[in-house]
């Protein structure tokens, strides 16, 4: 069985208590990535929307642009901060997620940044599935009133590691992505994510080692810190799950930092034991992965 993990790692994943100061919260990212990488993280993940508030009326009012790629420092002080930290921490970096205009379609996008230990821009996924959903009485939230889709399937290449994949929040929900990534030899799926207290008790866990299992490999779910006076009530509970769909960490709700070993030989065990790698029937049904699907935009 081929390797998908070259070598061991240790994965953080930062629950951030974010408020609405753009400066504070680049600054508490910062001591919690420093804090994480001298636990000896060298794989550190911020939540989604780590930079603002989560709600539609903030995306706009929080953008950054991207474009020119690197961008000025007016244009994504938080794409020079993430970029500065993952050098200053020496560990890739997935930056969360941003609001961003997007300068060349005047769209704005839900963004995710990933930097390699010398700080370079090693990917960027929009959130492709947005979250619109309607539970009446408990919680009605229309992403796309303000946002976009991206339109990519998103795979990083660590060169020291492997490939992993990353998706935002409610993009878990739609295995087909996941079974993509894996199928094309990612170790980990990395989601930052804010579930709420309507979906997260019943959904947030399930998901994820519902994707592990599916795909035997590892899932990160990295959430804000929940915080009761913000129009959003994250769910928390950050977690780490292995190919085998057992929690290796989580948090409760409270701001932490969830970190788990990550390695090869617990994968391929899983596959061993389980083989469906070698069981599907692609005679029967199609392979997601084969066929149209966008990696890049
Ligand atoms: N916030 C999200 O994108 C998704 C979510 O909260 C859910 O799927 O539940």
């Amino acid at each position: 069985m081929a390797k998908l993990l070259k070598k061991p790692l240790k994965l953080a994943l930062v629950q951030l208590a974010t408020g609405a100061d753009k400066a504070a919260n680049l600054a508490r990212a910062r001591s919690k990535v420093l804090e994480a990488s001298s636990q000896g993280a060298n794989v550190v993940v911020l939540p989604e929307c780590f930079n603002s508030p989560y709600g539609t009326k903030y995306f706009p009012k929080y953008a950054e642009t991207l474009l020119p790629s690197p961008p000025s420092q007016e244009q994504s002080p938080s794409f020079h901060a993430l970029s500065a930290l993952a050098k200053e921490a020496k560990a890739y970096l997935i930056g969360g997620s941003i609001p961003e205009y997007g300068e060349e379609t005047k769209k704005y996008y839900n963004t995710s940044l990933t930097f390699d230990p010398n700080g370079k821009l090693l990917a960027t996924h929009r959130k492709v599935h947005l979250f619109d959903i309607d539970i009446p009485g408990k919680i009605t939230f229309k992403e796309s009133d303000a946002l976009s889709p991206g339109n990519k399937v998103t795979i990083v290449d660590l060169p020291e590691y492997g490939k992993i994949a990353v998706a935002i929040c409610y993009d878990v929900r739609f295995p087909e992505l996941a079974m993509i990534a894996a199928r094309k030899g990612c170790f980990l799926l990395v989601y930052p994510g804010a579930f709420n207290l309507t979906t997260g008790e019943l959904h947030w866990e399930l998901q994820a080692r519902a994707r592990a299992m599916d795909n035997q490999i590892y899932v990160g779910l990295c959430s804000p810190a929940r915080d009761m006076s913000a129009d959003y009530h994250a769910w928390g509970h950050s977690i780490i799950v292995d190919p085998m769909a057992a929690v290796q960490a989580q948090l409760d709700e409270q701001e932490g930092i969830a970190y788990a070993e990550i390695d090869d030989k617990k994968i391929e065990e899983t596959r061993k034991g389980i083989p469906i790698y070698t069981q599907r029937r692609f005679d029967v049904y199609p392979d997601v992965s084969e066929g149209k699907v966008k990696y890049d935009e």
